[in-house]
């Protein structure tokens, strides 16, 4: 048996034991579709952070804060796979070299596009962009929605968690960190 068809007979098992029959018409392709959505949507196990943000380093003498917000995301919660939906905002102050902005959200997918608490998936931007571009500071903030407490569990709809992590400069200048948060609450959900 090769991997694809272990995955798809895995899927076949969820299907009965949430008690469907995986032999009836519409559920033919289901285990195949699924899987293809699966490592779609876990592709960036596969993705390297340092390749990305290499390929676009430009040299600049600009030193003020470059800031990328409102930018969409899809992620899977680790505990019950189900989406974590929201918007990530990025704020970096140049040491000599920026990055191409859509550096930015290419490197939130790869790790959205993996199983993810929201807390560790800010970390993770921060520390990617912090190691390999060497700003003099990084500040990230993510506002989303966990379906985990929406369509299942305590079903609080609509709940919004909102998770920060600050380095250089964002952390140890309060200015900074402040004027970093008075662009982005504009954009935090109401
Ligand atoms: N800190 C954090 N917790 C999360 C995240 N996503 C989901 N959770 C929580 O992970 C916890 C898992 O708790 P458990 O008690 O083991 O699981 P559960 O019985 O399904 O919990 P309920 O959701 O309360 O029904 C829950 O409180 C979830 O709300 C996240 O990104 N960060
Ligand atoms: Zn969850």
């Amino acid at each position: 048996m090769d991997k694809n068809e272990e995955f798809e007979n895995s899927i076949k098992k969820i299907l009965e034991h949430v008690g469907e029959d995986p032999s009836r018409e519409g559920l033919l392709d289901t285990p195949s579709r699924v899987r293809k959505s699966l490592e779609f949507l876990c592709s960036g196990y596969k993705e390297d952070p340092k390749e990305i943000l290499q390929k676009a380093l430009f040299t600049s003498t600009n030193d003020e804060m470059v800031v990328v917000k409102d930018i969409e995301f899809y992620s899977q919660c680790e505990h019950h796979m189900l989406p974590i939906i929201g918007k990530a905002h990025v704020a970096y102050i140049p040491n000599g070299k920026v990055v191409g902005l859509s550096k930015i959200p290419r490197v939130i997918d790869v790790f959205a596009r993996r199983l993810q608490i929201q807390e560790q998936l800010t970390e993770q931007i921060c520390d990617a962009l912090n190691e390999h571009l060497q700003p003099k500071g990084v500040a990230v903030m993510i506002d989303a929605r966990h379906m985990c407490m929406e369509m299942r569990g305590v079903q609080k709809i609509r709940s919004t968690t909102v998770t920060s992590a600050l380095r250089g400069l964002f952390k140890s200048n309060k200015k900074t960190k402040d004027e970093f948060l008075s662009i982005v609450s504009s954009s935090l959900t109401k």
